[in-house]
């Protein structure tokens, strides 16, 4: 379960959040939409501990793990996928070779793929945001823009894919512009003005 408490956020005294507060539970697909710059990514950063809020809190419940796709991903650019995605796992004891392999095919990438991340497409590289925000069996997965540069066959495997991750009660919060057609959601909010509220 994931519980945003009153969350407040400002920058050099802009306010961005002010008093957001959201409760989810396992199971639930949520979508947030908002206008460019209304602070989908700096919420996304305070629920992932990224940033501090400047008032408010986040509770998880104990054994909770949070996976996210925050803004463009970033990763080790000389090295291969699998390198990265086998370090990131490898950080919290959470690598899981096979799963991490059924991804990379489920989204069309070569597991044997030896070119340095860098060379990878806008795409490429989104794909393996996802990947790595999921691979570790997050149970709590926020997904910043996350279809941003896939393709149509790949934005079918995405939506398989929270499909699924809804089956096995995952809580998944979708930030997007457009509402990604295809998925069904649980609630839809909006957040502008530094207020999130159904939208
Ligand atoms: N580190 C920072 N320092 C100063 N201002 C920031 C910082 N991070 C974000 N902002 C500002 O906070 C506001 C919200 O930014 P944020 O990236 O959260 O918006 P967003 O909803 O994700 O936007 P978009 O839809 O364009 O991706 C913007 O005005 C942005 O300029």
């Amino acid at each position: 379960m994931l519980i945003i408490k009153n969350i407040t956020k400002s920058f050099q005294q802009q306010p961005v959040l002010t008093n957001v507060s959201l409760t989810a539970t396992g199971g639930e697909l949520i979508h947030i939409s908002g206008p460019n710059g209304c602070g989908k990514s700096t919420l996304f950063k305070i629920v992932s501990g990224l940033l501090l809020p400047d008032e408010g809190k986040v509770e998880l419940e104990k054994g909770d793990v949070l996976g996210a796709l925050i803004e463009n991903p970033q990763f080790l650019e000389y090295e291969t996928a699998m390198t990265n995605l086998r370090f990131l796992g490898n950080l919290n004891h959470r690598f899981d070779m096979s799963k991490t392999e059924t991804l990379l095919q489920q989204f069309g990438l070569d597991i044997h793929n030896h070119q340095p991340v860098s060379k990878y497409s806008v795409g490429m590289r989104q794909k393996l945001g996802i990947i790595q925000a999921v691979m570790e069996n997050q149970n709590i997965i926020l997904l910043d823009e996350p279809t941003r540069g896939l393709d149509p066959d790949s934005i079918k495997q995405f939506i398989k894919l929270l499909t699924h991750l809804k089956q096995e009660k995952k809580l998944v919060i979708v930030a997007s512009h457009d509402q990604i057609a295809g998925l069904a959601y649980d609630r839809s909010l909006i957040l502008q003005a530094g207020q999130l509220d159904d939208a």
